[in-house]
């Protein structure tokens, strides 16, 4: 039986309590190994090493030996993509042929971009005139915050857990990482990549466990913790912030969305079509800035009806290892539970379901797994809970529109604003409706076209923020201003 132990002090570690909770493949619900869940002890221990970290070896390298480090961790990855591969595709069931090009390159990935941004980022500096005539010298400089806790979710969990510890790591910051408990595989196994780099031990720490009264909550209310970034819901977000602000410890939150996808008639329809089955149904709709609200202009509504319909009766649904499969289960039972009772809302609400709405019959050996078809709605109300609520899930609802004021006002009809996807090849048309969309990120003929130079967070309850480039070093270091009398 596997074992996913905490990774302490460079250390793989079982618990005082001895307690273990089960990791299941969502592909047909078979046990892959116990994980070992940290409590209060370990806890402590973790945020002790990453503490005394931060006065030792670590503390003393330059920015650029860590960005030297870092490149080898990144380097180390893709020796053992493989690896990381198999392990990701266990945890979630997602297609190895998605993992192949978004998880394990991006997490690779995230080891590099910020360096780059790091090493090519200028000091502030301001000359102050003063009566004397000599002046002062006014200029900016960064240090790390300290021990920084990572809280990171099931969806996509190499890739948004190294998105924070990658800059964290860069700053000269030390990590406590607390991976979602459906997805415990890559965090460990990276520890592994950290020893074999010869990353100074307590850098990099990982604490398995749960939420509330369990290692997420005991690692955030840590008064050693210095700052928290979280990825995940909105209402987990809310309780993150309430044990930060004891001791005013600083918050990244990048939590749920309920993105629209607007088609104008004057869009390039294959563009559009590609893009929307993406957004709506990669990763099995199990992404943040995903597509769950399609607003189509109406003379080209039941054309772009079809042919979504089309394109999701194409999908291949299939085990990870097929590399035709480009669609998996849901991560776990209880997700699953939770799509299908927004499936059920649907038609009590009044939808019409224009394909999937159910759970698809996947054989003996697999019907067991975290299965359901993708789905499209249309004909609901504005009002409807599955219009307004994150499903999370591989699901869109179209509407149609007419003019361009209503659907700014559909799109940004919403608590959320994380972000927003629009179809039109009128240049003009396109940038006022993006500067209109009240979201943390807008695309125009694309959707997750990622730069990683660029500021990623959202607006309204989808967070608090914003990582990415240059804002990822405002959250990660402290800034300092040393003012010298001349
Ligand atoms: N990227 C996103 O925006 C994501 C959104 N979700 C949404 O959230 C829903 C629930 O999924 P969950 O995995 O339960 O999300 P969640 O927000 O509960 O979990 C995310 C992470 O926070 C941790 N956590 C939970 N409660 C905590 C607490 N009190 N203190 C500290 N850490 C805590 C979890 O253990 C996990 O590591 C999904 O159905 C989906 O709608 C889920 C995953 C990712
Ligand atoms: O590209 C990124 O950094 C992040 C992408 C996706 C999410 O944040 C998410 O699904 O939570």
């Amino acid at each position: 039986m596997h074992e996913f132990k905490n990774f302490i002090n460079g250390e793989f570690v079982t618990t005082a309590s001895g307690k273990t909770f089960e990791n299941r493949n969502p592909v047909d619900n078979s046990l892959l190994g116990l994980v070992h869940e940290a409590g209060q002890p370990e806890v402590d221990a973790a945020v002790k090493a990453a503490k005394a970290a931060m006065q030792g070896p670590w503390g003393k390298m330059t920015q650029a030996e860590r960005i030297q480090l870092l490149d080898k961790v990144a380097n180390r990855i893709n020796e053992r993509f493989d690896e990381f591969l198999d392990a990701e595709c266990k945890d979630t069931g997602k297609p190895h042929k998605i993992a192949s090009h978004i998880d394990i390159p991006r997490g690779a990935a995230n080891f590099k971009a910020f360096s780059e941004t790091l090493a090519n980022h200028p000091t502030e500096a301001f000359k102050l005139d003063t009566p004397d005539g000599r002046g002062a010298l006014n200029y900016g400089h960064r240090t790390p915050k300290g021990v920084i806790a990572v809280i990171s979710p099931w969806n996509l969990p190499l890739l948004l857990m190294t998105w924070k510890v990658g800059p964290a790591l860069a700053c000269g910051n030390t990590v406590v990482v607390k991976p979602s408990e459906e997805t415990p595989a890559t965090a460990t196994l990276l520890g592994e990549v950290m020893n074999e780099c010869g990353v100074p031990k307590g850098v990099y720490n990982v604490v398995h466990g749960f939420g509330p009264d369990s290692a997420g909550a005991f690692l955030t209310e840590h008064p050693d913790v210095s700052a928290i970034t979280f990825t995940g819901e909105t209402r987990t977000g809310e309780i993150i912030m309430r044990a930060a602000s004891v001791g005013l410890r600083n918050i990244s939150l990048e939590c749920g969305g309920k993105n629209p996808g607007i088609v104008f008639a004057d869009c390039d329809m294959d563009k559009a079509i590609e893009g929307t089955m993406r957004s709506a149904f990669v990763n099995c709709g199990q992404v943040c800035l995903g597509t769950e609200r399609v607003y189509v202009e109406r003379p080209i509504f039941d054309e772009f009806v079809q042919r979504l319909k089309e394109g999701v009766e194409k999908l291949k649904l299939g085990v990870p290892e097929d590399p035709e499969v480009d669609f998996g289960p849901l991560v776990s039972q209880e997700h699953k539970e939770k799509v299908l009772s927004y499936y059920r809302l649907a038609v009590e609400e009044g939808a019409t379901v224009v394909t999937g709405g159910g759970v698809p019959e996947m054989g003996e050996a697999l019907n067991a797994g975290a299965w359901v078809e993708p789905t499209i709605w249309t004909g609901l109300p504005d009002d409807a809970r599955v219009v307004r609520e994150e499903v999370f899930g591989p699901c869109c609802h179209i509407r149609p529109f007419d003019t361009e004021e209503e659907v700014i006002e559909l799109a940004n009809d919403t608590k959320y604003g994380l972000s927003a996807a629009i179809w039109t090849e009128n240049s003009a048309r396109a940038s006022r409706v993006a500067e209109a969309m009240e979201v943390g990120i807008c695309w125009v003929n694309s959707w997750f076209l990622r730069d990683l130079r660029t500021a990623f967070g959202g607006a309204k309850e989808s967070g608090i923020g914003r990582e990415g480039g240059v804002h990822g070093l405002e959250f990660y270091t402290e800034l300092k201003n040393v003012c010298i009398k001349l």
